[in-house]
């Protein structure tokens, strides 16, 4: 893992309500009890459903468990399979599928599935179903084999030091760089041990993550940035992915909290293509909050002001990538939640694996600024 810096309806619903519900974000504990509920009344839905249909109940229990089976039966009588797809969701429980319009205040959670919701409002793009189903799963299988050699990662939250409660290791692409990284790329002001040669399936899956990538930050720049034109100090070059950190999460009670990536080699506005598998959970998102102008408030050690904003929650199912734009790292931080209720994933049981794949770019190779520095000290 790279540095952790620091470290509501079956009834009718209108547009208006759709926008509403969004706006009106659950109290976030409350939906997590509200969700679990549901979740043991159905444990074969997936957590995007349950939650979905928690909103189109305008977060009662009783008429999303109704809704639910309703469902379920129409399913049945079908011969279709119950699946937990937002495509489906939206007409299964009458939700539209537009662009909402949305705020988040502080102490909300926004939950966002759609990909053009999220788009809309975060620094994210999101391609569900990304591999073929069969890729996806060796790539997964792949992984899991060697998940249980993982370990936890240090990272820094405001000046301490601290362990994040999931497991980690990073990938290069021959044993040379992996020489390099062990002895020559500082991280958090030391060596990474655990430095392993990119595996067959991540290697095969890298061409296509790098292909979508940048056709996603092609639409991005041009339908989100200012003049549809890149972000100052942006790399105007071809992201072109050449290692990974890989995550495991064992069960929902490892996550990780808010950070923003470490830049030092990737330089600054870079770009990470993240690809999750196995169990499905949730991404958090939340702006920077400007400094105070107050210098004795930004002394106070502790989340309250950063959440003044509210978070965004994007959710991470089996197989999908998420594109974290330029604009993502110095702006925005990000977390993986913890989780009261996960649902075990055919293959990964309670593990999600997730891979960020980073272009780790020449101009900002560690001998590179040391030889920068040189320079500037010969001087
Ligand atoms: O698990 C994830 O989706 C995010 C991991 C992450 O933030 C990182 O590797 O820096
Ligand atoms: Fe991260």
């Amino acid at each position: 893992m790279e540095a952790f810096v620091s470290r509501k309806r079956r009834r009718s619903l209108s547009n208006t309500s759709v926008d509403q519900h969004i706006r009106t974000a659950f109290d976030e504990d409350d939906t997590d009890i509200k969700l679990a509920t549901l979740a043991s009344l159905y444990p074969g839905l997936d957590q995007v459903m349950l939650l979905e249909a928690l909103i189109a109940a305008n977060g009662s229990v009783e008429e999303a468990s109704q809704n639910l089976t309703a469902y379920a039966n129409e399913q049945r009588l079908t011969g279709q399979k119950v699946v937990g797809y937002q495509s489906s969701l939206h007409s299964a429980f009458g939700l539209e599928k537009k662009t909402s319009r949305v705020t988040t205040r502080k102490g909300q959670t926004l939950h966002l599935y759609s990909p053009e919701d999220i788009a809309a409002h975060t620094p994210c793009s999101i391609i569900h179903n990304f591999l073929p189903a069969k890729e996806a799963n060796s790539l997964l299988l792949e992984l899991l084999a060697e998940a249980p050699s993982y370990e936890k990662q240090a990272f820094k939250m405001f000046d301490n030091v601290v362990y994040s409660p999931h497991t980690a290791s990073f990938y290069v692409e021959s044993l040379e760089e992996k020489r390099k990284h062990q002895t020559e790329y500082l991280y958090q002001g030391g060596y990474l041990n655990d430095v392993r040669e990119l595996l067959p399936q991540m290697r095969a899956v890298s061409g296509r993550v790098e292909e979508a990538v940048n056709k996603e930050v092609e639409k991005r720049i041009k339908f989100h940035y200012p003049g549809g034109q890149k972000l100052r100090y942006q790399s105007s070059e071809r992201w072109k992915p050449n290692c990974a950190f890989v995550n495991c999460y064992d069960g929902g009670k490892e996550s990780v909290g808010y950070h923003s990536d470490q830049l030092t080699y990737v330089g600054p506005r870079a770009i990470i293509g993240s690809i999750s598998l196995g169990v499905a959970r949730e991404f958090r998102v939340r702006k920077v909050v400007a400094k105070d102008d107050n210098p004795e408030h930004d002394k106070v050690k502790d989340n309250s002001r950063a959440d003044a904003e509210g978070q965004v929650a994007i959710h991470l199912p089996h197989n999908s990538l998420l594109v974290m734009h330029a604009e993502m790292q110095e702006e925005w931080k990000h977390s993986i939640a913890p989780a009261v209720a996960i649902d075990p994933h055919p293959i990964a049981g309670n593990k999600r694996i997730n891979i960020t794949y980073r272009w780790y770019r020449e101009p900002f190779h560690p001998s590179d600024s040391a030889t920068l520095c040189a320079e500037e000290e010969g001087k």
